[in-house]
């Protein structure tokens, strides 16, 4: 993690307990099954990013959770990624602060965002982020298709706000613009989605096959 042949980026998932995760997901899941999902999908989108470091023109990356999450830690130390330890449970712009500021110490020239949630991340496309933001770019926003952010690279780690919650990537968007990064929004097919409603879960068992077999509801 450290030395003169580190990396420049760093990409950090944040990522909440399973006890408090997919909260909205409620009434149609039970406790343990949403618990079971945040964990699928947070493993899964470790896995998909240490797929992406194998690929031809990935750029080299270190990988880190952002977490408060005693159970989260031990599942990424495991897994091979740094743990950065999240203050107060103040909410998901404060943990992603709390790991630009992390970043911007340790001298990475970007920090990447890549929540734990995502339905079905493909590789290639987190390359293509990660290429992006190689060009006149210093930020990319990859949109949900709610607005929210479903990915985003910033250069350097602590040059804008982080402002998650409703149509957030319009708000990073401006954040950029006003900071002077030229920021481009990059559509992305396999970030667009998220897994965090109701419907957003429907679409995801339909598409994603493993889905209702790890949550026993084949
Ligand atoms: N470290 C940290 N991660 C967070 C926090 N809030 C959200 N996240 C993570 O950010 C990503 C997107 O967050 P959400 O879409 O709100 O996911 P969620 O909080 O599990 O869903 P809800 O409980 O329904 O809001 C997920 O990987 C979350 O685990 C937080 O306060 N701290
Ligand atoms: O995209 C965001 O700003 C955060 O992830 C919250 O949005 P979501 O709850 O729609 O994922």
């Amino acid at each position: 993690m450290t030395g003169p042949d580190r990396p420049d980026c760093l990409i950090v998932v944040p990522m909440k307990d399973p006890s408090a995760s997919k909260t909205r997901l409620g009434p149609g899941l039970t406790q343990a099954q949403r618990q079971t999902l945040a964990r699928l999908l947070f493993r899964r989108t470790i896995d998909v990013l240490r797929q992406a470091r194998t690929l031809p023109d990935a750029p080299r990356f270190d990988l880190a959770i952002v977490t408060s999450s005693i159970e989260i830690a031990d599942i990424a130390e495991r897994m091979g990624a740094t743990v950065i330890a999240e203050g107060a449970r103040d909410g998901l712009s404060r943990a992603v602060e709390t790991a630009a500021r992390w970043a911007g110490n340790r001298s990475y020239a970007s920090l990447c965002v890549i929540p734990a949630d995502l339905a079905a991340p493909d590789p290639a496309d987190l390359v293509r982020l990660l290429c992006c933001g190689r060009n006149r770019t210093r930020a990319v926003i990859c949109p949900a298709t709610d607005l929210g952010t479903n990915a985003l690279l910033v250069s350097p780690p602590t040059a804008i706000p982080f402002l998650y919650g409703p149509n957030s990537a319009i708000r990073h968007l401006r954040a950029a613009e006003r900071a002077g990064l030229n920021p481009v929004l990059l559509r992305l097919d396999s970030l667009q989605f998220d897994i965090d409603t109701a419907a957003s879960l429907e679409r995801a068992m339909r598409d994603v096959p493993e889905l209702p077999r790890m949550l026993g509801q084949a």
